[in-house]
């Protein structure tokens, strides 16, 4: 299997330089792994003056799966917009049709009270957010900022989804419930726009397909208040590109930190690009201070969806309850009575746990 690791920007290369320890020690130990390396973002826009360039693509497009750390950075923000980080994320999402974004939010018991929310809410959490990644407002044409017939400027963007993308996301999202807990909440604007009124028709038609798995339905800013009210009534949440997005940050605070969130970006083969769901987290890069756990978790979801090896999966899976269970922590979810490690300590504890 060929890996292809994209360190990018910030804090990325501290975060994907543990993760490939733990995939060293995969491969030491027979692992069929080949390793390789190129720039996406910032840093392949400072070497080759384009955020995915052709050096990146083509060994993107022969990977089987591709590791991720982060991009974008304050010093890439004036760029033009196209030259921008983050449109070397999208333009590989794109390219490599990974329409599937899985980002599960489970609370290890260890960090309930590294929530911010009271232990007994966020407490056996164990939630799926199924997000569509290549469609939606991100990419809808048309889009820009031009000056209108009053000749003041405005901003524009199109929310836009055909069915086949929608059908193809429900697919994805109602066989992930039938695995679990056999819930599926689609989360859609439909009292406000067209777009996820369509989504919400759609998703209603393809229940009849599922009939095991209970669907409902739920506006987004109601999903944005029950996922801190009461978020384990959720078992897998199905939507769009931008909710999905916001969603699975808001999530993210439920597990005890942004740095436990992975996610897997999946196409219709399993060919996938696995990267934490967090950013390049600027304020913190160059310090060895940032967590490394959801990149070393998104590796054992490339282990599951890619590899198709459910034991390498639960074997780093289990490293990380390990540490955890040591006592082991990064600053963002440090408490009193627990070891603060750096993030190069945390990476050689997730490999001794090994
Ligand atoms: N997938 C990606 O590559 C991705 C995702 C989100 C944002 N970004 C980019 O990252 C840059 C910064 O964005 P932002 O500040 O809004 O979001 P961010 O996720 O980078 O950071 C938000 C906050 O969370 C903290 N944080 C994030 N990851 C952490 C980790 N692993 N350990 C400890 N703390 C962590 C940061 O220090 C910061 O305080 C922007 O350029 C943005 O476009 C990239
Ligand atoms: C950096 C940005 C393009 C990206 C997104 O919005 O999809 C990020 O926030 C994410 O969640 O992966
Ligand atoms: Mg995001």
């Amino acid at each position: 299997m060929k890996v292809l690791i994209l360190p990018g920007d910030g804090i990325g290369p501290e975060i994907v330089a543990q993760a490939k320890k733990v995939l060293t020690v995969l491969k030491n130990d027979g692992l069929d792994l080949e390793l390789q390396e190129a720039p996406l973002g910032g840093a392949a826009y400072d070497q080759y003056g384009s955020p995915y360039p052709e050096f990146t693509q083509k060994l993107a497009r022969e990977a089987d799966a591709i590791l991720l750390g982060a991009v974008g950075g304050p010093q890439y923000d004036t760029l033009d917009r196209p030259l921008r980080p983050e449109r070397g994320l999208l333009a590989i999402r794109k390219d490599l049709n990974l329409f599937a974004n899985l980002r599960p939010a489970i609370l290890y018991p260890e960090l309930a009270n590294a929530s911010t929310l009271k232990p007994e809410v966020v407490s056996g959490l164990d939630i799926l957010i199924v997000r569509e990644l290549t469609g939606d407002i991100y990419f809808g044409q048309p889009r820009g900022i031009r000056v209108n017939e009053a000749g003041e400027r405005e901003g524009f963007n199109t929310m836009l989804y055909a069915e086949s993308e929608i059908r193809r996301i429900g697919h994805v999202a109602f066989q992930a419930a039938q695995k679990r807990g056999k819930k599926l909440c689609s989360v859609d604007k439909a009292n406000v726009l067209e777009t996820t009124e369509f989504w919400k028709e759609i998703m209603t038609d393809m229940a009849k397909e599922y009939p095991d798995v209970e669907l409902s339905h739920m506006l987004v800013d109601n999903a944005a208040m029950q996922l801190v009210k009461a978020p384990k009534q959720f078992d897998v949440i199905v939507t769009g590109n931008i909710f999905g997005d916001i969603l699975s940050d808001e999530a993210s605070m439920l597990t005890g930190s942004i740095g436990m969130l992975p996610s897997a970006s999946l196409d219709a083969n399993n060919k996938g690009l696995y990267e934490p769901s967090h950013g390049s987290a600027p304020d913190i890069a160059g310090k060895d201070i940032a967590n490394p756990l959801a990149t070393i978790l998104s590796v054992a979801m490339m282990l599951r969806y890619t590899f198709n090896n459910e034991a390498a999966a639960l074997r780093v899976e289990n490293a990380v309850k390990k540490v955890l269970a040591q006592g082991l922590r990064t600053g963002d979810i440090f408490e009193a009575g627990t070891t603060r490690v750096s993030c190069s300590a945390m990476g050689d504890a997730v490999v001794a746990a090994l």
